[in-house]
């Protein structure tokens, strides 16, 4: 079962410091972990420091796998896509990196799996350049998923999609998860979307890590004041869900 535990982890573009000291105790298999923060607090600095691609103090520890540098997957914040491929050859590209580059018939199963889940089958056959916003969002999410990756560690995945696909893919991955004993690491700013799909959250400020717990321990009244500057109350829903409701900026 595959584990992720960051210990005193930094990272730095050039001689700028972005983020330093980040302990986070082990994750476990099955685990989502929501990274929350201010913008610019460091979060996509985060998961490419983990990803390997930003170079920095510390250890990132990953136990328990056994597919090497494919451990990780990452789906960036921003997916230009000006690659003349379609949506299909670029998942197949994708998933060949895992692995040698000739295509078994489990590939191509796998691969209508990932694009029937997210409901982007239409899409196959459409070029990569011609997408929408969110269409290109949803078919990053494809090309991280097909490489069936042990840590999924995954920038703001929502933030272009409609109520009814944030829902889909939320449930869609935190399933995958806990059925495939995968990590799970989301960038989220919609906070009521960590309370309810995450198991634990790291609150990231200015650099620094300044909390980890469940969600209700993390998202708080007083966080949301000194942390993101508003007055703001959570409160259940009649669904039993905690809800952030957001008053007024603070001081
Ligand atoms: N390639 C880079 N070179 C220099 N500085 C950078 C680079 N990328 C990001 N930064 C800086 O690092 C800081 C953290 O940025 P990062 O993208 O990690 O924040 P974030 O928490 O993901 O923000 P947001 O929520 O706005 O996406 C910011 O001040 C940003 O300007």
């Amino acid at each position: 079962m595959v584990g992720l535990q960051l210990d005193e982890v930094g990272a730095a573009y050039g001689r700028k410091t972005i983020i330093s000291g980040v302990c986070v105790p082990k994750i476990a298999a099955g685990e989502v972990v929501a990274v929350i923060g201010p913008n610019a607090a460091g979060k996509s600095t985060l998961f490419k420091r983990i990803a390997g691609l930003v170079k920095g103090p510390g250890t990132v520890q990953v136990t328990g796998s056994d597919k090497g540098r494919n451990a990780i997957g990452y789906m960036p914040q921003d997916s230009s896509a000006n690659a003349v491929l379609s949506v299909y050859e670029s998942l197949l590209l994708a998933r060949k990196q895992k692995s040698s580059w000739s295509v078994a018939d489990a590939d191509l199963i796998y691969i209508d799996r990932v694009l029937g889940a997210l409901n982007i089958t239409d899409l196959s056959f459409r070029d990569l350049g011609a997408l929408s916003g969110g269409q290109r969002q949803l078919v990053s999410m494809a090309q991280a998923l097909v490489r069936e990756p042990d840590i999924l560690l995954m920038d703001e995945p929502t933030s272009a999609l409609d109520l009814h696909r944030q829902v889909e893919v939320l449930d869609f991955v935190t399933t995958q998860a806990r059925q495939r004993g995968m990590i799970v690491m989301i960038a989220l700013h919609d906070l009521n979307q960590a309370l309810r799909f995450a198991d634990r959250v790291v609150l990231i400020d200015h650099g620094v890590m300044r909390a980890f717990g469940t969600p209700s321990e993390v998202i708080t009244a007083s966080m949301l004041r000194q942390i993101y500057r508003v007055e703001a109350r959570i409160e259940k829903c009649s669904r039993n869900f905690d809800h952030v409701i957001v008053d007024a900026t603070a001081a």
